[in-house]
């Protein structure tokens, strides 16, 4: 599961988790992308590259393609830290990040508001950035990548509504202008964690 000889229990973690979500084409991978390359000197905030069941040629997010077959394999072998599906894939994050999290460092990653609840019983401190942009640009944004068909797009774009769940430490990010804009942000919000009393161990 995790590596070293102390495998730490989840309460005592004092890291923090940082779960980007938000409607499909918000920009959730676009900003975590412009941050970490903002934060590439900060070895104590960390960018996570998911597991999941998709051509590793897609487009888009920097992820690792992995089989079903051997998704499961690692899901039984308790590999990841929280795994969810969702539009026909399984998404995984590696069990791997509860070694920095016990480092007291921020761990980022492209979340999913269908699984906030696991997200919230693995990492004692989670903080939820809910990425958002108007509804007219999601569309536009879903159009022009070109990752899915024009009937997959549909369904993301149906989806775009899913709440995120009440009781959530959440900062919310509006990607509707300028990235850069947007980037600062989310890059000030990582930032400021560290500057919490228990972010650092
Ligand atoms: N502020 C922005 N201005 C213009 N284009 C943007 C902006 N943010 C993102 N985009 C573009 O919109 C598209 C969707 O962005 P991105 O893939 O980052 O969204 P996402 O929220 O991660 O979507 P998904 O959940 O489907 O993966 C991409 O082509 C990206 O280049
Ligand atoms: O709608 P919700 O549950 O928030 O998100 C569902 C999934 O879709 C997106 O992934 P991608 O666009 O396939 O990379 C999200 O990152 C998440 O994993």
């Amino acid at each position: 599961m995790t590596s070293g000889a102390f495998i730490p229990s989840v309460r005592e973690l004092p890291g923090t988790f940082v779960a980007v979500v938000g409607p499909s084409g918000a920009g959730k991978d676009s900003l975590i992308s412009y941050a970490q390359r903002r934060l590439a000197s900060r070895p104590d905030i960390h960018f996570v590259r998911r597991l999941i069941t998709r051509d590793g040629n897609a487009g888009g997010e920097d992820h690792l393609a992995i089989a079903t077959g051997d998704f499961e394999d690692m899901r039984e072998k308790g590999g990841f830290a929280v795994h969810w599906s969702a539009h026909g894939l399984r998404y995984g994050i590696p069990a791997s990040v509860n070694d920095e999290l016990a480092r007291g460092h921020v761990i980022v990653a492209n979340g999913s508001r269908s699984a906030l609840n696991d997200f919230a019983e693995v990492f004692p401190r989670l903080l939820v950035v809910n990425v958002v942009a108007r509804t007219d640009i999601l569309a536009h944004r879903l159009q022009q990548r070109g990752r899915e068909t024009e009937a997959d797009v549909s369904k993301r774009l149906e989806r775009g509504s899913l709440a995120i769940p009440e009781g959530f430490r959440t900062v919310t990010i509006d990607n509707s202008g300028a990235l850069a804009d947007a980037g600062e942000r989310l890059t000030d919000v990582l930032v400021d964690l560290l500057s919490e009393p228990t972010g650092v161990a």
